[in-house]
């Protein structure tokens, strides 16, 4: 522990130069710009200056004072060890970065050097959002990326990512042509994106609509490619990846990638594996947008619940749910991966008892690429090694299960196998050797199986020994002083001490005992001696109990070196079972919501039967309700455009068709009876009229950028989903933008379209466009209510009902009878009948309110009396109510 740790007050007058250890924080501080430096004294981190008045405003922390540096008050506060992991959770989902600053000697040797010498300190770890490795700092189910953004201005490709997940190793690097590159950082979404400066230049604005990501400007000499190659050979062996296999773009931001974790590790080694190098067109491309409006992996409030994965996440390890994550955030564009990925789910679907079983068996394997990382970053404790003895323990009984099975198609034969093959002998090693609930921590000890070591149980049985005859001291002690009371403690300050209440201490330092006992502490109720023979036994137990942490820490070092050169076979261990996890989730998904498996092929197919929302279905549901299955067919470039009542359905339907496709080509069965869709390669969903406040763009901007980016990017191989384009702008002006965005989908981009509106008169277009067909959401009027029947049918709405809608939101009646008022003269004038024209209408003039209806106040209060609820006293009560009120009717 530092010694000195506040001389920063204590040796820094008003006048005076810079103190020593304001020059160690100072010259630290310039090292490490853009960081919060936590800098450790004794237990506690503490910040200054600058630092201290943003963690204190961010974690809601006392701002205080210390000291004076160059004649002014230094700003100051700080966080204690134990709560700092708590305080680090904070800063950095507030998207600050913080530097760990710790003591790197023994303050003991810091004296040597002279009484002022300051403890000598470094920064150990940077932790930012996107290299972060703890446990208590990561949500288990969801992956958290670091990207590196490289740009050339020539050469092969415009743009590359690199993007890892530290806590798991995982690593990819992809060449991303430039009008890809926001739906790729939207499909990654990586918590933080290293670029060069130029680089972020360049994005300009678009950088805002990446939302939550951490944007972190680097030296763009970290993206030079000829020291990436350099990077990335001394980080993978070049039999496992050869740095010329990349791009020049690409090389750059791996190599930016890899440099960055290095440097956040200070030298810690940088574990992660060998890239994969994937291409952008290998998945089904879905922008921002998109993901939004769909809500695939979150809803637009940013929460998985209410999400389509909240909704069909029923993985039961958390590798499993970071793995259906990805793949929803992806799905394939081919359709031979896709079909391999449903062979697995359906044979899992078919043998449902084989999908439980195997279930069961996942919930008893933990996370073990965490741990793993953790090990191999020198991070990771004896619980992280019996996590992977467990894992590997699981992963063997699954191998058998599955073994047990017959016929399994290829993607389940190959985990078979690679469960197979997990190290099973490692596992058994950790297991004999460690305890089964051991410490978070090595350093403690105490989490080495009795039986194990022979060397390390002596020690301990030592300990223990030395524990029986301190008691038996005790024992003695009292006999030999005639106190009774006489008491062996110990407490962490003194160590082991005899303790006696006070009024019998004076007895110990009269001669005859003088010699033995010695005075260590005076309290008001007790006094605290030592012996010379507690003194030795104290010593006794203390090495012993050392020479027992040392042979803990020798074993424990043992088990990680030989769990790390296993590294290989448990990375694919966990993929194995993570896979695994998200087959059998689907499988027991489709089984127990009744989907269906898709047919994808090459085709321009999109024919659903009996298509639902899976999100709306399940809400509807639960609230008693039953979803109305509705059918969609836009083979070979169909459009439908589809009119209907508010609140009838419209969006519904249009966004269960784009999930269908999504979950099809995720791998999964899907929410239908039937369902055949050709693979479609990009899928577009709007929402006309949302607005981007922060974004500086009004509401018809968004909706015609966002259609601007339909028309130009969208294939005849894409699904565009478009609801209620156009409806953010004058009317005419909406519906000639709609009607000519209808057309050009048509006829230029020829793709398989949905198209909801509330324009009655673009269903006109289907009587001059070939493949456009009208499709309405039935409703049925009852007793002047509109009764929702959820319902696709061929044709037109007639009307939109809003007022019906309207009065269902509990507009007043005024209101009401006013706006049917308007709408009959409106509906009068553009069916050309006798001329009723608006300014005929005396818009101002409210109709007079409809009187109150004529209530008894008597029948009223009689109507809302239960009998059986009430007491004897409240029915006397009600009595003289009643009573009254009949007396005021008569007086009025
Ligand atoms: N197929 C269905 N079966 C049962 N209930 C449904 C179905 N589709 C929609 N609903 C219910 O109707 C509500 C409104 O649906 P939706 O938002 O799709 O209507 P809309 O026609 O798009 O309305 P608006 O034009 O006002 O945007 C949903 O929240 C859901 O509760």
């Amino acid at each position: 522990m530092d010694q000195a740790p506040f001389d920063i007050a204590q040796t820094a007058p008003a006048s005076a130069a810079v103190t020593p250890m304001m020059a160690q924080f100072l010259e630290i501080k310039a090292i490490n710009p853009g960081y919060l430096l936590f800098y450790r004294m004794g237990d506690f981190y503490e910040m200054f200056f600058e630092d201290a008045e943003i963690a204190a405003a961010a974690l809601g922390i006392v701002l205080t004072r210390r000291g004076k540096h160059l004649g002014e008050d230094i700003p100051m506060c700080g966080v204690p060890i134990h709560a700092a992991q708590d305080y680090l959770r904070k800063l950095i989902g507030l998207g600050h970065k913080v530097a760990i600053c710790e003591q790197v000697e023994d303050p003991a040797e810091a004296r040597k050097r002279g009484s002022k010498s300051v403890v000598k300190r470094d920064v150990v770890r940077l932790v930012t959002p996107g290299t972060l490795t703890e446990d208590d700092l990561l949500p288990p189910r969801e992956a958290n990326y670091l990207a590196a953004l490289s740009m050339l201005r020539h050469g092969e490709a415009d743009f590359a990512l690199a993007w890892a997940d530290v806590s798991t190793g995982e690593t990819a690097v992809a060449d991303v042509p430039a009008e890809a590159l926001m739906d790729e950082l939207a499909r990654i979404a990586p918590a933080e994106l290293i670029l060069a400066p130029a680089t972020a230049e360049a994005l300009g604005t678009l950088g805002q609509a990446l939302g939550r990501v951490v944007l972190s400007k680097v030296e763009p000499d970290l993206f030079e490619s000829r020291k990436a190659a350099e990077r990335i050979g001394a980080v993978f062996p070049l039999a496992e990846v050869d740095p010329t296999a990349f791009s020049r773009a690409g090389r750059a931001a791996l190599g930016a990638l890899l440099a960055y974790v290095g440097e956040s590790q200070k030298g810690a080694p940088v574990a992660l594996r060998a890239p994969a190098a994937e291409r952008v067109a290998a998945h089904m491309a879905i922008d921002l947008a998109t993901r939004n409006s769909l809500e695939l992996l979150t809803t637009q409030r940013g929460e998985v619940r209410g999400s389509l994965l909240g909704e069909i996440d029923c993985c039961v390890t958390p590798p499993g749910s970071r793995l259906l994550a990805r793949r929803l955030a992806a799905p394939l564009a081919q359709p031979d991966p896709v079909n391999a990925r449903l062979d697995m789910v359906e044979a899992l679907v078919e043998e449902s008892r084989l999908c439980t079983q195997l279930r069961e068996g996942l919930k008893a394997a933990p996370d073990l690429t965490r741990g793993l990382t953790r090990l191999a970053l020198d991070r990771g404790g004896p619980r992280d090694l019996l996590s992977i003895a467990r894992a590997v323990g699981a992963a063997g009984a699954l191998a058998e299960r599955l073994a047990g099975a017959d016929a399994l198609p290829p993607g389940l034969a190959a985990i078979a196998r690679t469960l197979g093959d997990a190290p099973a002998g490692l596992a058994e090693a950790l297991s004999a050797a460690l305890d089964d609930s051991p410490p978070l921590s090595a350093r403690d000890g105490g989490f080495v199986r009795a039986g194990f070591d022979a060397a390390l149980d002596r020690e301990r049985a030592l300990g223990t020994e030395t524990r029986g005859v301190i008691a038996a001291l005790q024992a003695r002690l009292g006999e030999e002083t005639g106190l009774k009371s006489l008491k062996i403690r110990h407490n962490n300050v003194l160590g082991y001490f005899l303790e006696v209440p006070a009024a019998q201490g004076a007895r110990l330092l009269e001669p005859e005992h003088r010699d033995i006992f010695i005075h260590r502490q005076s309290l008001a109720n007790a006094m605290r001696f030592t012996t010379p023979e507690l003194a030795e036994l104290e010593g006794a137990i203390a090495r012993a109990g050392q020479a027992a942490l040392e042979i803990e820490a020798a074993i424990f070092s043992r088990l990680v070196a030989e769990t790390l050169a296993q590294t290989d076979r448990l990375r694919a261990t966990a993929d194995a079972l993570a896979e695994l996890d998200v087959t059998a989730a689907l499988a027991h998904l489709a089984g127990t919501r009744n989907f269906c498996r898709p047919e994808i092929d090459d085709s321009l197919a999109f024919a659903i039967e009996g298509g639902r929302h899976p999100v709306v279905e399940a809400m509807v549901s639960a609230a008693g309700q039953p979803f109305v299955a509705n059918d969609c067919d836009l083979s070979d470039a169909g459009l439908w455009l589809v009119t209907g009542p508010n609140m009838g359905g419209k969006s519904t339907f249009l966004r269960q068709n784009a999930l269908i496709a999504i979950l099809a080509q995720t791998g999964s069965f899907v929410p239908a009876q039937r369902a055949h869709i050709g693979v479609v390669d990009r899928v577009f969903s709007r929402v006309g009229a949302s607005d981007d406040i922060a974004g500086g763009r009004s509401t018809f901007m968004v909706e015609m950028v966002e259609t601007a980016a339909i028309l130009n990017r969208a294939t005849q191989r894409s699904l565009v989903i478009l609801d209620e384009i156009g409806r953010g702008t004058a009317t005419f002006d909406g519906l000639s933008i709609a009607w000519a965005t209808v057309e050009s989908l048509h006829d230029e981009t020829r793709c398989r379209g949905l198209f909801a509106t509330h324009f009655h008169e673009m269903t006109a277009l289907a009587k001059t466009l070939a493949r456009v067909s009208n499709h309405t959401m039935t409703v049925r009027e009852w007793e002047g209510e509109v009764v929702f029947l959820h319902e696709v049918a061929a044709g037109a709405a007639d009307r939109s009902y809003g007022i019906a809608v309207a009065k269902l939101a509990g507009l007043p009646e005024t209101v009401l009878s006013r706006a049917r008022h308007v709408l009959a003269a409106l509906e009068q004038r553009s069916s050309g009948t006798p001329a009723i024209v608006l300014d005929d209408l005396p818009l101002f003039a409210h109709a007079a309110p409809p009187p109150k209806p004529d209530v008894n106040p008597i029948d009223d209060m009689l109507d809302r009396i239960r009998p059986d609820e009430l007491t004897p006293r409240a029915a006397i009560d009600l009595v003289y109510e009643l009573k009254t009120l009949r007396d005021a009717a008569r007086r009025s």
